[in-house]
């Protein structure tokens, strides 16, 4: 790690503080759920009422999302009666972030009041009984990056910020999930709905057929490059977690049958589910 990152991971607690300060400073009320939107994803913004939008670029110590399709602002506003804050658009460990700083956003949400966040990305499916376009509600993950020595809560070292070891078996909340599947009840899309377990990789390669195959082995239903670690942060700081994937393409398990996977695409299948997206959100804050 280069002498600044070490400095900057050592002040992580103050650079934390200081972001939420000049949040607090610009936004009017206490957010109480937080969103993060994953690629193509960024519409569940728009249903937010009265906002207000904030650059990445203008918060002390945030990570700049770099990744088309990912606007790089905050948004505030009403949520079907909360007052809920939005991040349209992550940084991601491929773009350079040590995952840390990857997922500062997250504590500074908690920083600002919010209890539940919801947590949202794009993913290849292993499970070869989903299809492109199914909405994945998270029940647990593997988190190969943490299990192979990144983890974003490894180092820091400072009891502010959370424990240093950490359970994270109950990182998923039943409730939540309950919510979740109830709101797809109501919106008669129980069809599209899985439930299951979500790897993370370091990207930004897409996965090989051999590497989709050894993920199936390992017992994962989908892949994505985010969504993990900022589950465990969130767990690190005590929120309570609702994490759902859209599927924008499928691993691919077979050479014969291998299919190229493109970003363009990606985001494409994001705009193409937004209406249905975006109703299953509000209907879940609903019900929080
Ligand atoms: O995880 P989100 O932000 O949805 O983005 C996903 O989409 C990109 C690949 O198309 C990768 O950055 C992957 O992580
Ligand atoms: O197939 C994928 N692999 C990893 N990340 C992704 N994000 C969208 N699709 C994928």
């Amino acid at each position: 790690m280069c002498s600044h990152c070490s400095s900057e991971k050592q002040n992580l607690y103050e650079h934390v503080q200081e972001a939420v300060a000049f949040l607090k400073n610009n936004i009017s009320k206490v957010p109480t759920v937080g969103i993060i939107c994953g690629s193509g994803l960024g519409s569940i913004a728009d249903t937010l009422i009265n906002p207000i939008f904030i650059r990445y670029e203008e918060v002390p110590h945030f990570p700049v999302a770099k990744v088309d399709g990912h606007e790089g602002r905050i948004v505030v506003g009403e949520l079907n009666r909360r007052f809920a804050i939005c991040m349209q658009g992550r940084a991601h460990y491929h773009d350079g972030y040590p995952l840390w700083k990857c997922t500062i956003p997250v504590r500074v949400m908690q920083g600002l009041g919010i209890t539940h966040l919801i947590i949202t990305n794009a993913v290849g499916a292993i499970n070869p009984n989903y299809e492109v376009g199914d909405i994945l509600i998270v029940k647990d993950h593997l988190d190969l990056m943490g299990l192979t020595g990144t983890s974003p809560i490894s180092g820091l070292d400072d009891d502010r910020l959370g424990p240093k070891f950490l359970t994270v078996t109950d990182a998923y909340d039943k409730e939540m999930i309950k919510v979740a599947k109830l709101t797809a009840e109501k919106l008669g899309i129980t069809d599209i709905v899985r439930e299951g377990a979500l790897t993370c990789v370091g990207g930004p390669c897409f996965e090989t057929v051999t590497e989709c195959r050894m993920l199936r082995l390992l017992g994962v239903d989908a892949v994505g490059m985010s969504n993990v670690p900022e589950v465990i942060v969130a767990r690190h700081c005590g929120l309570t977690v609702l994490s759902f994937c859209l599927v924008t393409n499928m691993g691919n398990l077979d050479h014969e049958s291998c299919e190229a996977i493109s970003h363009a695409s990606v985001i494409d299948v994001g705009a193409r589910r937004s209406e249905v997206i975006k109703k299953f959100v509000e209907g879940i804050v609903q019900n929080i």
